[in-house]
């Protein structure tokens, strides 16, 4: 199979652990016979500092005509600590989720079985925790117009905003999910106070009808943020508008052991994008020292829902959890025994070499 695949390292520790995740998939294509071409394009920090745009026109091309995206980080401390800042990387990331229509952000969450003692939160109640957050990406409070600054600048405004035509998109991709899962979808909302979330339920409760097989719950959103580690295991899908999204799945790494372990898919009307969910980690760029398996995990999601490529992405699984289960891994979850990012990429691939 010939694959086209655009890369976007972006910023920070981006460059690192996506080199590492194209080692993987190409040690999984030598194996299998598939010719992946990769295109690269700037986006984020770097992009701005090349081109002044941080979603430059010619990537927005190569994303639209390639099968898929595999994406880095983007963030650059120097736009976080200039609140001023005119243009930012986040435009970019943003810009390119709207432009591209992903609309749907696919968020596996699992425990790895060889990291349990990881986890701060206790063994027994993370162990067997296995769910899919479902974070809508393309609205609510991120992109809702007023956004910005009264006049005498000394108000801000944002704007959270829904329609029923994307609450519904979203809604029936969940209960899909779940209808191939557990067959329970959570709701996470904050519908006793804001309209946006009045809506989400309305809608859902609507759509519910044709989904009798699945159990739906609501469950507002600071409860969600506590039962999700007091009791992970009660959740099978969740779905949520898009910021709460974003909280909860940050928070959602603490039980698997590392953020560097979470990987995503986000669903397009055009193409889809592979990302790990954590930024850009200013703080270990150029170090090879990040954790590269949520990229090489999305990776992974990459083959399974872009190309059906189901035998190879269980590959990349199966080899992750080898590297896990024999100690080989950056310093998030071993400080005194750590590898360096290469090296974790070097090993994953070596191993699937000899699968
Ligand atoms: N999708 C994205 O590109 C994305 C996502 C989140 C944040 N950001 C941006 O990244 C920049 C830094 O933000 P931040 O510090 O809040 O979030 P971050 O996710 O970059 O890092 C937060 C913390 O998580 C840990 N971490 C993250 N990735 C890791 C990895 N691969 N291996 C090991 N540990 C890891 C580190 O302890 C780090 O200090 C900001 O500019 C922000 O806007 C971008
Ligand atoms: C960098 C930021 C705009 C982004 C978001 O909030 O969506 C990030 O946190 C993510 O999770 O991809
Ligand atoms: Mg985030």
């Amino acid at each position: 199979m010939k694959l086209n695949i655009a890369v976007l390292p972006g910023d920070g520790i981006g460059p690192e652990i996506v080199e590492q995740a194209k080692k993987v998939l190409d040690a999984v294509f030598a194996k299998k016979g598939h010719e992946a071409i990769y295109t690269e394009a700037l986006v984020g920090a770097t992009a701005i500092d090349k081109t002044g745009n941080p979603y430059p026109d010619e990537t927005h091309e190569l994303c639209m005509k390639s099968d898929a995206v595999l994406f880095g980080a983007i963030g650059d401390p120097k736009y976080d600590n200039d609140p001023k800042a005119k243009v930012r990387p986040e435009q970019g990331l943003l810009a390119m989720r709207k432009k591209l229509g992903l609309y749907a952000n696919i968020r596996p969450v699992a425990t790895f079985p060889s990291l349990l003692h990881k986890s701060p939160l206790r063994a027994d109640l993370v162990e067997g925790a296995d769910f899919v957050a479902i974070r809508e990406l393309t609205g609510g409070i991120y992109f809702g117009r007023p956004q910005g600054r009264s006049e005498d600048g000394q108000t801000a405004y944002d704007t959270s905003v829904y329609t029923t035509e994307e609450i519904e998109r979203i809604t029936r991709l969940a209960f899909d999910f779940a209808m191939k899962r557990r067959k329970k979808l959570t709701v996470v909302d904050k519908a006793n106070v804001l309209a946006t979330s009045r809506l989400w339920r309305e809608t859902v409760q609507s759509i519910a009808p044709d989904y009798p097989e699945v159990e739906v719950e609501y469950m507002f959103v600071d409860n969600a943020a506590m039962q999700l580690i007091q009791w992970p295991k009660r959740f099978d899908v969740m779905v949520t508008e898009n910021m709460f999204g974003d909280i909860l799945t940050d928070e959602a790494s603490v039980i698997t052991g590392s953020l560097g372990l979470l990987p995503s898919a986000s669903i397009g009307l055009h193409t889809s994008v592979f990302e790990p969910i954590h930024g850009s980690y200013p703080q270990a760029a150029g170090k090879n020292i990040a954790n590269p398996l949520a990229t090489i995990l999305s990776g992974a999601l990459m083959l399974e829902s872009a190309f059906e490529l189901k035998e190879e992405a269980q590959m990349i699984r199966k080899a992750v959890d080898a590297s896990l289960e024999q100690g080989k891994v950056t310093e998030d979850l071993d400080k005194e025994n750590a590898i360096s990012t290469s090296e974790v990429g070097d090993w994953i691939a070596e191993y699937i070499k000899n699968m």
